[in-house]
């Protein structure tokens, strides 16, 4: 496929010395920052100087405690240390249930592949891109260049078009190589119920949403679904962003604590249910999950490249302080896990006391119940490293041999689970005790404690684990240049023991809203019955957020346009869209405004089931949906007052379980976003004279489009590239006259226009297809108007093109008219 190289001009051969030179130079860079920045150590804050300095890659205290790790050998410490420092190449993953995935794919291997090569290589032999060996189908891909060079560079301007348009629409994520491992090894399929219980900013909910919808065919939905969670409401609004480009029904987001999410069990037998019996037998009654992702928060220092500024901020105390917050929410996964399931514990940190011995802790607390499994047969092609089985701590520049010195040395915040042992302080001194009375040495008399100046020896800690801990996995940054990773799978053999445990204080992490700690000092109690159900109590924080926590809060995410169905969108005064400029009110300073108005009444705003049969009936009616599409039951709205209604959502089958669940048992489940956007009210001057007042949304075309019967037409190629080129166009003023004539018949408001396969209309009966190409209109008096956003446009009509250039070059006779048609399109473009 040709791509949009032909068109520009920029076949590349033609790249000058310079240039070429131009690009190598830029690839040596290093992370650059403003000399004035206040934390660098050269600063000179009274300077304007436009000058940018490396940032700053050294840290001692990061070298010492790795150095004792040995998470790498002593020979390749300089390596790692050297790739550490060096930026991060950008990395992408082409969406696997997109219309266009192999168009995609196949424009990267014989257009982008062979053009960057020509346009940056001087008998270099490095690849400019790649697909990752590991990543299934070639679906996942490597460049060469750091997001900043794409930016920079101009030789690589087509490129970087191509990767942010298609980002745009939700056919390619940007996502860091290494964090798109965790999902591959959940094993999810598409009947699965998934929790992602820390899923912002959301690249794993995405790459999960896209395994539930692999292979369904038109108008279907997957059994599975996911349930997103994000503690952080902000991010949680991130999230929402990301994953309104898959345009799924099969999603709900939370805001809980991971920790203490909701079990969400519901006595079947509750009297005063409004289901019927014979409901009753077939509904859920509790969430218990086929696979749970379990990507916990951390201190990130596997993201080094990505993000130099942890070189400054890093110490030691960051991966002890969040140690027991990750293990109380890989208790709750597991707990929430159906037996059989699997869940994935992933942290983007190398640390152990982060990561082995997180997964020590569940292991020793799980006593049996719960197997690590060796995975070292699945995605062999993937460079990682065995887990540890020992390690060391450390606090406040001191390294400890055992529990028995955090008393000593009164090291608050360490637990006993840090260490390889995982001894509790009587456990320490009990052995140490045999060790006296059988003669052995007192480890305490013995002990002197090291200080900064002092590398722990190896006797300090001679503990090894008698888990099978070899079977986590570690990806470091000079196996396969990348960031860092740490992945366990784990697998539930039976229902969890019941556990009492103390949870200590925790420390803020860096994910705390307003700096809060996450919980004061709680008893949780989890109790599994036979069929691995559970219940858990816990006294923790109630993580209410008021009104303050939004209000200037910035968005990390520059782009962040919150989704609608947020709640509180029903109160937004935003007027709807006119025909023609459908979900074009994007603009920031909007989307700030609503963000606070989501967070005013957030909480507030119940899913409801929209059941008003008059508006559903003259929908029904109006575009003729045939029966066979379950629409009872299937929608949902975030407003009581059926008369306002702006938008309404449809949601799937195993979401609707879960709703209905959620009211049975007085919502305990924090709502945030749930539903794909199906129908919206038309209010536009033209609108108010139409026979349906809610006109179908671009999102949830897909899934309705094969149940659609009325004001549904076929245009030729020509008449359909001109709508998407025009966006407005007098009935008279289409090529295929017939077509025009159509149109013009067609009942005021919002009707269906599909791509006809081949130049000439088809009649407009035909069955849709997974190659069906189709856009919202909007039929007024005199005209028909699409209603998609611009960059929609612009990508169906630069895959059209793209697809009659392949054409071209196979030079097919019959292919001929669709040849005109391309030319005749460049020659609008020219005007
Ligand atoms: C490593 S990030 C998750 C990245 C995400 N899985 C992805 O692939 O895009 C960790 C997330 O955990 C969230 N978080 C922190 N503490 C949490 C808690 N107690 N419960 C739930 N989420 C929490 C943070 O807001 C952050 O978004």
């Amino acid at each position: 496929m040709g791509g949009g190289g032909g068109r520009r001009g920029r076949n590349g051969n033609n790249k000058s010395r310079t240039q070429r030179k131009h690009f190598r130079d830029n690839r040596e860079n290093v992370w650059k920052r403003p000399k004035s920045d206040p934390s660098h150590p050269n600063s000179n804050s009274n300077s304007n100087s436009n000058h940018w300095e490396p940032f700053n890659t050294q840290n001692p205290a990061f070298d010492e405690y790795y150095k004792a790790q040995g998470i790498v050998s002593v020979d390749e410490w300089d390596a790692f240390m050297g790739v550490l420092r060096k930026p991060l190449p950008a990395a992408f993953r082409i969406n696997s249930s997109s219309q266009f995935c192999l168009d995609i794919r196949s424009q990267l291997e014989n257009d982008f592949m062979k053009s960057l090569q020509a346009e940056v290589s001087d008998g270099d032999e490095t690849e400019p891109i790649r697909p990752l060996p590991w990543y299934p189908n070639n679906f996942a891909w490597h460049s060469n260049f750091s997001r900043m060079q794409l930016r920079k560079n101009q030789t690589l301007e087509r490129f970087h078009e191509f990767l942010k348009l298609e980002n745009e629409i939700g056919n390619i994520t940007r996502q860091e190589a290494v964090s798109m491992v965790p999902p591959l090894f959940l094993d999810v399929r598409p009947e699965h119920f998934v929790l992602d219980m820390c899923a912002a900013p959301g690249s794993k909910t995405f790459q999960l949403l896209e395994i539930i919808h692999q292979s369904t065919k038109p108008g279907c939905l997957p059994d599975g679904s996911v349930i997103a969670n994000d503690l952080d409401v902000q991010r949680c609004n991130l999230l929402i962003h990301q994953t309104k480009r898959m345009c799924t029904a099969n999603l709900i987001v939370t805001n809980h604590e991971a920790q203490h999410f909701p079990g969400c069990r519901s006595n079947k037998n509750c009297s005063n249910s409004s289901f019927m019996e014979t409901e009753l037998e077939s509904i859920i009654s509790q969430l218990i999950f086929d696979r749970v992702l379990c990507d916990v928060p951390c201190s990130g220092d596997g993201t080094l490249r990505k993000a130099p500024d942890i070189w400054r901020k890093w110490s030691v105390g960051m991966g002890n302080g969040l140690h027991s917050l990750q293990i109380q929410i890989g208790m709750r996964g597991l707990s929430l896990l159906k037996v059989g399931g699997r869940m994935v514990y992933s942290t983007c940190s190398m640390n152990p006391v982060e990561n082995e011995a997180v997964v020590a802790e569940i292991l020793r607390k799980c006593g049996g119940s719960v197997e690590l499994l060796d995975v070292s047969s699945e995605l062999p092609q993937l460079v990682r490293r065995s887990g540890l089985k020992k390690w060391k701590v450390r606090d406040k520049g001191m390294w400890l041999a055992s529990y028995k010195d955090v008393h000593k040395f009164r090291r608050y915040g360490i637990v006993p689970s840090m260490f390889t042992s995982g001894r509790s302080c009587t456990e320490v001194i009990n052995v140490d005790h045999k060790h006296e009375n059988g003669g052995d040495v007192n480890v305490e008399d013995g002990f002197q404690p090291a200080n900064d100046l002092v590398t722990p020896s190896d006797d300090l800690v001679d503990e090894v684990s008698d888990l099978p801990l070899e079977r986590c996995m570690r990806i470091l940054p000079h196996d396969q240049n990348s960031g860092a990773f740490f992945i366990a799978v784990l697998h539930k053999l039976s229902p969890l023991p019941a556990i009492q445990e103390k949870i200590p204080k925790l420390k803020a992490s860096p994910y705390s809203i307003n700096n809060e700690p996450y919980e004061e000092l709680s008893t949780i109690q989890v109790i599994e019955d036979s069929n691995g159900l559970e219940t858990i109590s816990a006294v923790g924080r109630d993580e209410k957020l008021s009104e303050a926590d939004f209000v200037n809060n910035e968005l990390d995410g520059a782009s962040l346009e919150p989704d609608p169905c947020n709640t509180g969108e029903e109160h937004n005064s935003g007027d709807a869209p006119t025909p023609g400029d459908e979900e074009t009110d994007t603009g920031k300073a909007r989307g700030k405004r609503k963000l606070q108005i989501q967070g005013k009444w957030r909480g507030v705003d119940p899913v409801v089931f929209f059941k008003d049969e008059t508006i559903i009936n003259s929908i029904k009616t109006f575009y003729g949906i045939n029966e066979s599409f379950s629409i009872n039951g299937h929608l949902v709205t975030r407003n009581s007052d059926t008369t306002h209604v702006k938008r309404i959502y449809y949601v799937s089958k195993s979401v609707k379980d879960v709703l209905e669940l959620n009211l049975r048992i007085g919502q305990q489940l924090k709502i945030t976003s749930v539903g794909l956007k199906m129908f919206e009210r038309q209010s536009s001057r033209e609108g108010t004279s139409a026979p349906c007042s809610f006109r179908i949304s671009s999102e949830g075309l897909p899934v309705i489009l094969p149940y659609i019967t009325k004001q549904i037409l076929h245009a030729s190629t020509v008449d359909f590239k001109h709508l998407l080129q025009y966006k407005n166009i007098k009935f008279a003023d289409f090529v295929d006259t017939e077509f025009g004539e159509k149109a013009s018949k067609l009942m005021m408001g919002c009707c269906v226009i599909i791509l006809s396969k081949g130049s000439k209309a088809l009649p407009d009966s035909i069955q849709v297809d997974v190659s069906t190409i189709a856009i919202g209109c909007w039929k007024g008096r005199g005209s028909l108007s699409v209603m998609v956003t611009a960059v929609d446009c612009q990508e169906l009509l630069e895959r059209l093109l793209a697809h009659a250039e392949t054409e071209k070059s196979l030079s097919l006779p019959e292919n001929n008219i669709v040849v005109d048609e391309v030319q005749d399109v460049n020659v609008i473009n020219k005007n």
